[in-house]
């Protein structure tokens, strides 16, 4: 049994054994038991208070204790910036599920870089599938950003240095940058989508009018309690750093993390809990109303990543055409699908597949579910069994090689936006 902390950005307090967590003060002379303080900062130090994100570990040996890394050519299809690979596509692209593999691949090996955008480490997002039929026997950290997984099959079981994480379909789990974790497989292969946010940590949206409920309940995104391995012996460490891949070899498990307090901490939120608002009225929304979680940039209002997703819900808007409409759009959009049917579209966009809708290139309702939708009786409808969600981010995510040249990629997308019947003018 896993057991968790509640609520998003607390000051967590908690240790594994009784008196390891130093009292009053966070570096004293000596520190219970003879462990060592680790400060980890996931923000400048002199970031403003609301924003500012570090925690202290009290571990059975000081992190900085290990030989060189050396770089690593364990992930054949995991990029970074620059995308530049192929020409950023303006062309709405789509593709099915990532078929699993069939050798052992552990979360690491089997990650895929489908997208990306910013300078890779300070700015922006890559987005990725991963497959794993194996768990992990190492362990891995991203020094190039914070990682938001997805996942779309199979609970995986996160083995952190702040504690164990258990994130099955309908829950994500949030890696802060830095942190470093294995992730097992609780029963079979594992498949989904992970965001690495190179830009400002996610936080939860502000509600304005909204209220001081709804939407994501800080209540509701679990941290776990400290725990840690006491192993000595060989154990492989990996970093993303810079884009690449490095590794190393400790003496010993990194996961020896005896106590820890802070704000930067790993956590899980069940998407099933997020309080969706819509229309009672008319008018189909923009889909800001269901952000779960957002990275902000410089620019006002204007998210470095949004996290969307689009939970079953009652459609009840009056004279509305109720699916997404027809739109361009500043912003940049991908899209991936854990469960059930989207309806934007009838058919294509499945379990397991995305798409990419870059900036200002047309895209909404395929030919069939607009169809259905302009003649649909609009009596009150529950939209159930589905959890598609977007990545939408201000910046143009450009493709990488494998992504355009994956037999994954459907070639006649933009076929389903074909045949529309031309509308008629009075008296033409
Ligand atoms: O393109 C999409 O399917 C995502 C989306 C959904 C919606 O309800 C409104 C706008 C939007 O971009
Ligand atoms: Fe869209």
């Amino acid at each position: 049994m896993t057991t968790y902390q509640t609520g998003f950005l607390n000051h967590f307090a908690t240790e594994a054994v009784l008196g390891a967590l130093p009292v009053g003060r966070n570096s004293p002379q000596c520190v219970p038991f003879g462990l060592y303080a680790e400060q980890l900062s996931g923000t400048a130090f002199t970031a403003p208070r609301a924003e500012n994100r570090r925690s202290w570990l009290y571990r059975l040996r000081p992190s900085a204790a290990h030989p060189p890394f050396t770089c690593y050519a364990g992930a054949p299809h995991l990029r970074g910036a620059p995308f530049n690979e192929v020409p950023p596509s303006p062309n709405r692209l789509r593709w099915d599920p990532l078929p699993l593999p069939d050798q052992e691949v552990d979360f690491v090996a089997g990650l895929v870089t489908q997208a990306g955008n910013g300078d890779g480490a300070a700015s922006g997002i890559s987005v990725h599938f991963y497959a794993a039929t194996v768990s992990m026997m190492r362990a891995f950290f991203d020094a190039d950003g914070e990682l938001l997984i997805v996942p779309q099959q199979g609970a995986l079981r996160i083995v952190s240095e702040m504690g164990v994480i258990e994130a099955a379909p309908l829950q994500i789990a949030l890696i802060p940058r830095g942190v470093r974790f294995r992730i097992e497989l609780i029963e079979g292969p594992a498949r989904g989508y992970v965001c690495e946010n190179h830009g400002s940590p996610f936080r939860l949206p502000d509600l304005g009018p909204i209220g001081a409920n709804g939407l994501a309940n800080p209540r509701d995104f679990e941290t776990p309690v400290a725990a840690y391995e006491d192993v000595d012996g060989a154990y492989e460490l990996v970093q993303k750093f810079q884009g690449r891949l490095w590794t190393t070899t400790l003496d010993h498990s990194p996961f020896d993390v005896v106590a820890w307090h802070g704000n930067l901490a790993p956590c899980r939120y069940d998407l099933t809990r997020f309080n969706t608002i819509n229309t009672v009225s008319f008018d189909h929304p923009d889909p800001s109303i269901f952000t779960v979680l957002t990275s902000p940039s410089e620019r006002a209002g204007t998210a470095n990543c949004d996290f969307v997703i689009f939970p079953p819900r009652w459609m009840v808007a009056e004279d509305t055409f109720r699916p997404p409409w027809f739109h361009r759009n500043v912003m940049s959009e991908y899209m991936g699908l854990i469960v059930g049917a989207y309806d934007a579209k009838e058919g294509g966009f499945v379990p397991g597949g995305a798409s990419l809708h870059n900036q200002m290139n047309g895209h909404g309702p395929d030919r069939a579910s607009y169809d259905k939708a302009v003649s649909a009786p609009l009596a009150p409808h529950r939209i159930e069994g589905t959890m598609a969600f977007m990545f939408e981010s201000a910046h143009v995510l450009a493709p990488t090689r494998w992504a355009v040249e994956s037999p994954t990629m459907q070639l006649d997308y933009d076929e389903c936006w074909s045949g529309f019947a031309k509308a008629e003018l009075p008296g033409a």
